[in-house]
């Protein structure tokens, strides 16, 4: 399978600041990758390259098997910035047709590109009037023009509300359905969690971490948290067998090592119709963050 985005080692230094440092990645058609860091991490910096509006100092970069920046690669990579920003006495259809215009393509495909991105009935109102989120989903039709292999996507859902966010992410899943490889950077973690295939964790410059959420929390091993419900009468019993436990409004709460959990959850499942209920809740994509790109001293 050809990869649409091969990135190896890719190092940029700005006037002595290491912005990005032996990074690499790979997306295939279809893959939905979040790339994730504090400020100054290096994401703008990745996205720039990838775009070929900065040069890189060492490593190698293969957009859509070509150069960062050269015209087969300008056709089929599509960037949406975090605050894109249109005119706004045009309408969505006036703007759209314009952009397509630009790329030398028919202004009549405006419509479709509106209809695609769910602003179809707003499409012959100013822009002006329209939602952050309807402005946005304006930036994803303008960035769905030419069918473009890859999209990078800066903070794409920033500003939105979590059912503008919902929706927004569906349009990204119908488009990677299709075979679209998508790189989007986010601080919102928990979409991100749901709603990407790989996560790549920049620190510094530095790839902290990378892979599926599942890689992820293995290779963290950060701690499970545990609550059981006792039935009437037998909660004390319970406590006595699971060392650690606290009591919290009538449970027990408890955190263990990952290679305790089944151990543990054989313990309590010994205790038979003593237990009314158990949840194990696995570390979230936070907790998993924030063991990654912990900034000493900071
Ligand atoms: N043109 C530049 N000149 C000098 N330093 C730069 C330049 N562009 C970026 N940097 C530095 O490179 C590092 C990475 O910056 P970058 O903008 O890529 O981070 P980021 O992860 O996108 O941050 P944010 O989440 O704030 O957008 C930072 O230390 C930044 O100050």
């Amino acid at each position: 399978m050809t990869l649409t985005l091969k990135i190896s080692a890719l190092t940029k230094t700005f006037a002595g600041v290491k912005a990005l440092d032996a990074v690499s990645l790979d997306i295939a058609p279809g893959q939905r990758v979040a790339l994730l860091g504090h400020n100054g991490a290096g994401k703008s910096t990745m996205m720039k390259i990838i775009l070929g509006l900065i040069p890189y100092d060492s490593g190698t970069v293969e957009v859509c098997g070509g150069r960062p920046g050269a015209p087969a690669a300008r056709a089929q990579v599509a960037y949406l910035p975090e605050n894109a920003a249109f005119h706004p006495a045009l309408t969505g259809q006036e703007q759209i047709a314009h952009y397509l215009s630009l790329r030398g393509e028919s202004p009549k495909l405006a419509m479709d590109l509106l209809e695609r991105v769910g602003l179809h009935a707003a499409a012959r109102r100013r822009i002006g009037t329209y939602s952050k989120g309807m402005r946005q989903r304006v930036g994803l039709a303008q960035a769905l023009i030419g069918k473009p292999r890859l999209l990078v996507l800066d903070e794409p859902t920033s500003g939105l509300d979590p059912v503008s966010r919902r929706d927004f992410y569906a349009l990204l899943d119908g488009l990677a359905a299709e075979g679209a490889s998508i790189l989007l950077s986010s601080h919102a973690l928990t979409e991100v969690e749901a709603r990407t295939d790989r996560i790549l964790i920049l620190s510094g410059g530095r790839m902290v971490a990378m892979g599926t959420l599942a890689d992820l929390r293995r290779t963290a091993a950060l701690p499970v948290a545990m609550q059981v419900t006792a039935r009437n009468g037998y909660i004390s019993e319970l406590a006595a067998a699971l060392p650690g436990a606290i009591r919290v409004e009538g449970d027990l709460r408890l955190t263990c090592a990952q290679d305790e959990k089944l151990p543990i959850l054989a313990r309590i499942a010994g205790f038979g119709d003593k237990v009314a209920d158990i949840e194990v809740v696995p570390p979230s994509l936070e907790d998993i963050y924030s063991h990654f790109s912990r900034r000493d001293g900071q």
